[in-house]
């Protein structure tokens, strides 16, 4: 769905944003893009939609390289949900889709009603202007902007930030059921909990390169110390002991009235992009 090949880019002459990134993107897949503020994840995501232009290497989308590609259908079939406001905030909810609509055939479209359902959306708010929405509901608008068309491929900036628990919940459950459907999803996020329940391969990025590229499991798997923490009780006190994984196969062979609780030290995604760039997602 997206191969990318030796991509550069820069902003004017010294500031080399991009050193050669290499992935695909296969089709139906949910394939996270993490990194630090300045790693070059919109720079990224804004070539990969053709927003930002003169990019160095070749960038192919449903097999067409981006860089000669200016016909209509071929970003009809893009579904983009950015960080930047990209609704008219005078407009409301279904205004702003009705718009949008207009940019697409007929037979593409959702239909708006149930999208905003689908999407939990406030009925009181559906004709009101977007400039009186809560950051919440600012994205559910943009989420159903990026869905109303239908898209084989979408691009998510931060899709569930702003958002509360339960919206957040709704929204992982929305964006596994497009990949059910066979849609694939370009998920740039700095939040773990999204790339380690979504995404069937993160890449890591920092300082514009591809540090790491595999599956959050593996990811976790390859880099454990297969340690396990007992919390136990002995003699009236609370002890703990963190034992390697193989010793467990021995049995609880330390003195001890009672097990309280036994709990593997696996490392989790934000642990391994410290281990892989030395830097934090902040
Ligand atoms: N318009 C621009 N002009 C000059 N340099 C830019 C411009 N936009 C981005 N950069 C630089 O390019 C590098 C990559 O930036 P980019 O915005 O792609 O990172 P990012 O990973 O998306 O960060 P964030 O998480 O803050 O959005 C950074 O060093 C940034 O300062």
């Amino acid at each position: 769905m997206i191969e990318v090949k030796d991509l550069t880019f820069s902003y004017g002459k010294d500031k080399k944003a991009l050193h050669g990134l290499n992935f695909t993107v296969e089709d139906g897949e949910i394939f996270g893009f993490l990194g630090p503020n300045g790693s070059g994840k919109s720079t990224t995501q804004k070539i990969l939609t053709g927003i930002l232009k003169g990019h160095g290497g070749k960038v192919s989308l449903f097999g067409q390289d981006i860089a000669s590609v200016h016909n209509r259908e071929f970003f009809q079939k893009i579904g983009v949900l950015f960080e930047f406001p990209y609704l008219y905030s005078n407009l409301s909810a279904v205004d702003n889709l009705r718009y949008f609509s207009a940019f697409y055939p007929k037979e593409q479209l959702r239909d708006i009603g149930e999208v905003l359902e689908k999407l939990e959306f406030k009925s009181d708010f559906i004709k009101k202007p977007v400039s009186s929405y809560s950051k919440g509901m600012r994205q559910r608008a943009s989420m159903a902007r990026a869905l109303i068309s239908n898209p084989r491929l979408l691009f998510l900036d931060e899709p569930t930030s702003g958002l509360d628990p339960s919206g957040a919940v709704l929204f992982r459950r929305i964006i596994e059921e497009e990949r059910r459907k066979g849609t694939t999803v370009f998920l740039t996020t700095h939040n773990m909990l999204d790339a380690d329940l979504l995404c069937d391969r993160v890449a890591f990025l920092s300082s514009g390169e591809i540090v790491a590229l595999d599956t959050p499991g593996n990811l976790k798997e390859k880099n454990s110390n297969r340690h396990i923490r007992i919390d136990y009780l002995y003699q009236g006190k609370r002890e703990e002991k963190v034992i390697d994984i193989h010793e467990l196969e021995a049995g609880m062979s330390f003195l001890h009235d009672e097990i309280i609780s036994i709990h593997s030290q696996e490392p989790t995604l934000e642990d391994m992009f410290i281990q892989y760039t030395g830097r934090g997602l902040s």
